[in-house]
């Protein structure tokens, strides 16, 4: 039976927004499917912010639609449109009085559920965003670092479970290890991978690890829209091509399979030592040489290969593969 797309959740057409003369989101159109990661790319200025901000209400368009789950977001009252969509942004905004707790309770207090459920959800989403709830429930936001507080923030957007996520910049505050450890419970959030999100980042690394689809933006328009794989093997135009010049390399790795190295890989030298780990043909160039790097075990196997491989074999395979 084929596969039947799924519906979009978020429809937004012919999308414009002005300040003064500037036009800032120009005439976009795009769909956002259920349970998709969508992250809106580009350089600073491009409209991002303002885009994202639209479709909460956060800012009102000049021009066109934006549905959410078949409504026209105009026909809800902003507030209650807001309590329906998580919302998290660089600058975090917790309650500076209200503990961890109360902070992450505030949208299914105001959404009238019940308070034992509130307390139980919390004390879960706290626990697996590694932030053991006896210890960090009732601290005040000032008592945690950087890192926690954008944990907290995340833990609130998801406290009433809703369908929809938007999210500015999460990790943009943080420092390099503490933003990796972040986006990496952020990826590993099992619930997220239901929901549908946009997110916000001037971070390529950052986009081609999460997304499911990029919209790479300049000056209000789309460049172009699609899996971060196409973006960077079929550059719609230059601007997409000079866009991820810098960091090609890295980027291949990352959208390069084991499968697709494997039939360029030499197989010689010493016979390996057994016991060494084993990644599927779907996993990605770069995930085998952090693998590499981190076990120190100097060899792993791709399944169907015939024996281990070093690093040295790997990436010398990776180079014949592109050419
Ligand atoms: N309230 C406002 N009034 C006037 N101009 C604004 C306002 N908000 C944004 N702009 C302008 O709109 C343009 C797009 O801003 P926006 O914040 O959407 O960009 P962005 O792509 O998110 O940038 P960054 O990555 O730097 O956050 C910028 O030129 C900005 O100066």
């Amino acid at each position: 039976m084929p596969d039947i797309p799924p519906l979009p959740v978020i429809r937004v057409s012919h999308l414009t927004k002005r300040f003064g003369a500037q036009v800032v989101v120009d005439d976009l159109s795009f769909e956002v499917a259920a349970g998709e990661t969508l992250v809106l790319l580009g350089p600073s200025g491009c409209g991002k912010t303002t885009l994202l901000k639209t479709l909460n209400r956060l800012i009102e368009p000049d021009g066109g639609t934006i549905e959410i789950n078949g409504r026209d977001v105009r026909q809800q009252a902003p507030e209650a449109l807001r309590r329906g969509i998580g919302y998290v942004i660089q600058q975090v905004g917790l309650l500076p009085h209200y503990t961890v707790a109360q902070n992450v309770g505030v949208v299914p207090g105001l959404l009238g559920r019940p308070a034992a459920e509130t307390a139980a959800r919390t004390i879960e989403l706290l626990e697996r965003l590694h932030l053991p709830a006896a210890r960090f429930a009732g601290m005040l936001p000032a008592q945690l670092s950087g890192g926690q507080q954008q944990r907290v923030g995340l833990a609130r957007a998801l406290a009433a479970d809703p369908p929809v996520i938007l999210l500015d910049e999460p990790f943009g505050a943080l420092d390099p290890i503490t933003r990796a450890a972040v986006r990496r419970d952020f990826r590993e959030l099992d619930e997220l991978r239901r929901k549908t999100v946009v997110l916000v980042t001037h971070d390529v690394t950052e986009a081609f690890e999460l997304a499911d689809r990029i919209m790479l933006l300049n000056n209000g328009k789309i460049q172009q829209l699609g899996p971060p794989r196409d973006l960077l093997l079929q550059p719609a135009n230059d601007f997409v091509r000079r866009f991820f010049q810098a960091e090609r390399l890295a980027l291949q790795m990352r959208v390069t399979t084991l499968a697709e190295v494997l039939p360029f890989v030499e197989f010689d030298g010493p016979p390996a030592p057994a016991g060494a780990p084993t990644l599927p043909g779907t996993a990605s160039v770069q995930a085998a040489v952090a693998l590499l790097g981190d076990t120190g075990t100097g060899h792993l196997c791709i399944a169907g290969g015939p024996q281990p491989l070093t690093l040295g074999q790997l990436l010398a395979a990776f180079g014949r593969a592109l050419g």
